[in-house]
């Protein structure tokens, strides 16, 4: 797939313009992870440069589909890119990993690097970054503004949607998340973390520090967060890499999985104490909204269209609960969530597990990702990360997700303690089904989009979820 630039600012990173460096980042932005367009050729328009020190820049470029006509639609993501451009060595070195691209203008010959994995960018913006009212005092912190220790800090490898950076000499250990696809306003992976960390819960990495620039164009402020520092949790392992190595040596993850629902339970009291809680669900609504996701999936992805019937029935199960919980007056209320949990957002430190990443889906539009749901989904999200960790960590039978799942599904349970929020009763089976099939033919398009040799983990679940609910099989081929 190609990407195109297209040119519209004079302003310049160092000596080169930042039009003709858009022109070198043009070919590898689509080759990365973090690069929102997926699929289809792309133009990128360079919208935004924020210098930062000499050489040193963050671009702000948005990327359409070629097809699309020159006016960014409103839902045009906006990518932010950090360059640092220097000139090219002249003794021979080889070009260092951040190396993207070269270029010459007036002779001389510079190299265009990823600044997210560069440390003349790293430092710039722990110098532009405003700091947690005292941030470093617990931590043994170094004045904010002093020169940061950077010798030991690199990226983290296997990037998501976004390029992490540890830092473990600065601020007692910090991570820097550059984020990618970036959008003016509150950003609740900021936000969320403060509020919690504020309520006392240490199940969350502190926000130390954050970097935004000013998006207001001259008006009221408007708040654009390119980048956000947190405590570092150290030595810790990714909770999906754990649940795939215990599953691959057909350990039991029963402990593990009972520690999270715990701390999802946690997770959602401290949401409820720092957000409060909302008006209890409209059941038609819900019904609704997985409906219409359910046909926007199906339209994504072909693959799911002669299961449509099936899931319809899951959908009229989850009514009929909805419809009974109305009546019996035990709707479950809704409350800020966090809205795309999975093994791969919990780390597992010393001091057991904490949560992370609070952006909510990517491939949910930016309104609907703070707005207040079911404790449940996330419940359902988790759930759904035991088959992936099964599948990928390649358990032999059902056994083992199975085990992961009960011992989750109870933890939780007992944590939420049948709170209002999470209800217990009978209907909870049924909406526990058809939000884990949401979230199911979610990743079936997220794989789609992003690992197609990944879909068939998904599906599978589509089609248990499909045959535990309805007794339809789905027959599909499973594995990754
Ligand atoms: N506070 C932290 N301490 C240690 N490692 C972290 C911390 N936050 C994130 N990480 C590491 O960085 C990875 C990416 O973080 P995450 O917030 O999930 O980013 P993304 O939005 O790119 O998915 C995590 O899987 C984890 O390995
Ligand atoms: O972590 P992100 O916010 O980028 O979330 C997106 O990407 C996830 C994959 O990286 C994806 O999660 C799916 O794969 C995980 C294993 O890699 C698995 O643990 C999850 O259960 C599964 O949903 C997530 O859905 C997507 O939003």
């Amino acid at each position: 797939m190609t990407t195109s630039p297209e040119q519209s600012s004079e302003a310049s990173v160092g000596p080169v313009p930042a039009s003709a460096v858009v022109g070198v980042l043009a070919p590898w932005l689509p080759t990365q992870r973090w690069f929102p367009v997926k699929g289809v050729a792309t133009r990128i328009r360079l919208v935004r440069t924020v210098p930062l020190a000499p050489g040193v820049a963050s671009l702000l470029v948005d990327v359409a589909r070629a097809t699309d006509d020159d006016t960014a639609s409103p839902g045009t993501p906006l990518l932010h890119v950090p360059v640092v451009v220097e000139p090219a060595p002249t003794d021979g070195r080889a070009a260092p990993a951040s190396a993207v691209g070269t270029l010459a203008r007036d002779g001389v010959e510079y190299v265009v690097h990823d600044g997210a994995r560069h440390r003349a960018f790293w430092a710039a913006v722990l110098a532009g970054a405003r700091w947690e009212d005292g941030a470093g005092a617990a931590g043994g912190a170094p004045d904010p503004h002093g020169v940061p220790d950077l010798a030991a800090a690199r990226a983290v490898a296997g990037e998501q949607s976004n390029t992490s950076v540890l830092m473990p000499q600065v601020a007692g250990g910090a991570i820097l998340k550059i984020l990618r696809t970036v959008a003016p306003g509150p950003n609740p992976d900021l936000d969320v973390p403060r509020a919690l960390a504020r309520t006392g819960w240490h199940g969350v990495p502190r926000p130390l520090a954050w970097w935004s620039v000013d998006e207001s164009g001259g008006g009221e402020p408007v708040e654009l967060h390119l980048a956000i520092l947190s405590e570092l949790v150290p030595r810790a392992d990714d909770g999906f890499e754990l649940a795939c190595a215990f599953a691959g040596r057909a350990a039991s993850f029963a402990e593990h999985a009972a520690a999270l629902g715990t701390l999802v339970a946690q997770l959602h009291a401290a949401l409820r104490r720092a957000y409060g809680t909302g008006p209890v669900v409209d059941g038609a609504w819900l019904v609704d909204d997985l409906r219409a996701r359910a046909v926007r999936a199906v339209g994504e992805a072909p693959v799911l269209a002669r299961r449509e019937e099936a899931i319809a029935r899951v959908h009229a199960r989850a009514e009929a609960a909805l419809a009974a919980a109305g009546e019996r007056h035990a709707l479950p209320r809704l409350q800020r969530i966090h809205g795309d949990l999975h093994l791969g957002q919990v780390l597992h430190g010393a001091d057991g597990w904490r949560v992370l990443d609070f952006e909510g889906e990517p491939l949910r539009p930016v309104a609907e990702r703070t707005r207040p749901d079911l404790a449940l989904r996330d419940a359902a999200g988790m759930l759904r990360s035991f088959d992936y960790a099964a599948a990928v960590g390649r358990a032999h039978g059902t056994r083992w997700a199975a085990d992961a799942r009960d011992a989750f599904r109870a933890a939780y349970r007992a944590g939420s303690g049948g709170d209002a929020a999470t209800p217990g009763g009978t209907g909870q089976d049924d909406l526990l089904a058809a939000l884990e099939l949401d979230k199911a033919l979610y990743e079936v398009v997220y794989e789609v989009r992003n690992r197609p040799d990944w879909v068939g983990i998904p599906l599978a679940g589509v089609d248990r979820l499909l045959e535990r609910a309805t007794g339809v099989s789905g027959a599909t081929p499973s594995g990754p």
